[in-house]
């Protein structure tokens, strides 16, 4: 029920249910969505918040017929203020047009207030973790993961230990299409490798000594979530080629097991070593840096976002105070300014445990004479720059492009292979695809796809991925 069209050179998609444009707007970016509920379409509040969630409620119109609809008021709940006259007009779709043009930002900003202009952007993550970007710098990751959410590629998060890669991971999950689904986590460095191997493939009831029951894997537990491998830098070699195999083709085998299993899972990887010296000195394999690098997250360490500190130290102090059943405790501005001074080397991690400390003894200087002694003899100095410094992040807008050509990439790939399937029969290469026929029409000359007798490779940047994108 989806057709495709063009109006004043924009590309159009029409769907008949919301739900149907909300998995559609999870897996592109629309610039505006109008919804047009003339023909009394039942009500669908949840598919409408999510809508509004991804697209953000500056960017929707809904075309109202005269008279009372519980559309109006769902509408007006989700702070969605344009509304237009039905049935619709080119000339009230002009105007859509126009106020688009005027707009500060950029579609893929989904809440109507960008997060930049605000200073300070806080999101809950479950188990009582928070994010927290007070800075340009996690301003720009938190724009890059929300861009990033949208496709199903690999992530490679670089940065030292403390920094949050944990949490931006979760934050990645969150807003992606699969957050209903589990985020589980793996710490490659603390097993050692065949361990390591089970408790990713998980094994069959008698495939080694000791395995008396079966047990599933984290890829298995993972299914159509997410999957964090921490601490990649610190596989083994066997490892990685076992893990290499199963991003290749995106199967794998329990230990002992006859079957082969197929893993939905996206896969995030993070790491604090310097994988370029890692590479060099070959304990690191580059192919597997290719596979996994497509999208790759620079986390500054806090000493490089000192402007954070302030907001960070509020927040996990009201947290804190609130967990503890006390009152927040007062942080004089002499400390503040200490606080702000040093170099973290342990980054948040260890800002949140000199928190609890300040906490405990109730903001009293002592608990940070540690820290001001080191302030004091500029101990622990890290260098910001030279070079060891991290490469500049991408800018939104690149990373923007950068997925927009994926997702691109990646459909007319699928779209490709489909018809190549299908011999060029139009008609079944769509249903196979489940797009309309004419969809499939316009997509084919969309992307200029041709058809050709020679079998063709599809290897995208970062050698592409079988699992499913
Ligand atoms: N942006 C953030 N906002 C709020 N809290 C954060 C943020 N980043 C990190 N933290 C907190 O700092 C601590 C360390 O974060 P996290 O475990 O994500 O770091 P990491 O980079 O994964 O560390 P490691 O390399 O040691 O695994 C956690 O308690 C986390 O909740």
């Amino acid at each position: 029920a989806v057709t495709a069209m063009t109006f004043e050179g924009h590309d159009v998609v029409a769907f008949e249910a919301l739900t149907e444009a909300l998995s559609a707007i999870h897996n592109r970016s629309f610039d505006a969505v109008v919804i047009d509920v003339s023909a009394r379409p039942p009500r669908d509040q949840r598919s409408l918040a999510n809508i509004v969630r991804l697209v953000g409620k500056d960017r929707i119109w809904i075309a109202l017929p005269l008279g009372v609809s519980p559309w109006a008021s769902d509408a007006e709940q989700l702070g969605i203020q344009h509304t237009l006259g039905v049935p619709l007009r080119p000339t009230e779709l002009e105007e859509v047009l126009t106020y688009l043009q005027e707009l500060p930002v950029s579609p893929s900003s989904y809440d109507a207030e960008p997060a930049q202009s605000r200073p300070v952007h806080i999101e809950d993550l479950p188990n009582n973790r928070y994010f927290l970007a007070a800075s340009p710098a996690m301003m720009r990751i938190y724009e890059n993961i929300r861009l990033l959410a949208q496709v199903d590629a690999p992530v490679l998060i670089l940065g030292e230990s403390g920094v949050g890669k944990d949490v931006i991971a979760n934050l990645l999950h969150k807003h992606s299409r699969r957050a209903a689904h589990p985020f589980c986590s793996v710490n490659c460095a603390a097993l050692p490798p065949d361990l390591l191997e089970s408790e990713l493939f998980g094994y069959e009831a008698g495939a080694f000594t000791g395995a008396v029951k079966a047990k599933p894997g984290r890829f298995e537990q993972a299914d159509k979530g997410t999957l964090l491998l921490d601490e990649i830098g610190e596989m083994s070699a066997p490892m990685q080629a076992k893990l290499l195999h199963v991003l290749q083709d995106g199967r794998y085998s329990r230990l002992g097991a006859r079957t082969v299993s197929t893993a939905d899972v996206r896969v995030i990887a993070a790491t604090n070593v310097n994988i370029d010296s890692a590479i060099a000195d070959k304990l690191f394999r580059e192919d597997l840096y290719y596979r996994i690098s497509t999208f790759t997250i620079q986390v500054p360490p806090l000493r490089e976002r000192r402007e954070e500190i302030p907001y960070l130290i509020e927040e996990m102090v009201k947290r804190q105070a609130m967990a503890f059943h006390q009152d927040p405790v007062y942080i004089s501005p002499r400390m503040m300014s200490i606080l702000q001074e040093y170099e973290w080397p342990g980054n948040l991690r260890e800002l949140g445990n000199a928190v609890i400390r300040m906490q405990v003894l109730k903001g009293q200087e002592s608990s940070i004479s540690d820290i001001e002694a080191k302030v004091l003899g500029k101990v622990a100095k890290v260098p910001s720059c030279g070079k060891d410094a991290p490469e500049p992040e991408v800018s939104v807008n690149e990373m923007r492009s950068i997925v927009r050509n994926f997702k691109d990439q990646t459909e007319s790939r699928l779209i490709q292979q489909a018809l190549e399937e299908a011999r060029w029969n139009r008609r079944q290469a769509a249903l196979a695809l489940r797009i309309s026929y004419r969809t499939l029409l316009y997509k084919i000359e969309h992307y200029r796809l041709k058809e050709t007798r020679l079998p063709i490779r599809y290897d995208m940047q970062g050698g592409g991925s079988s699992l499913p994108v």
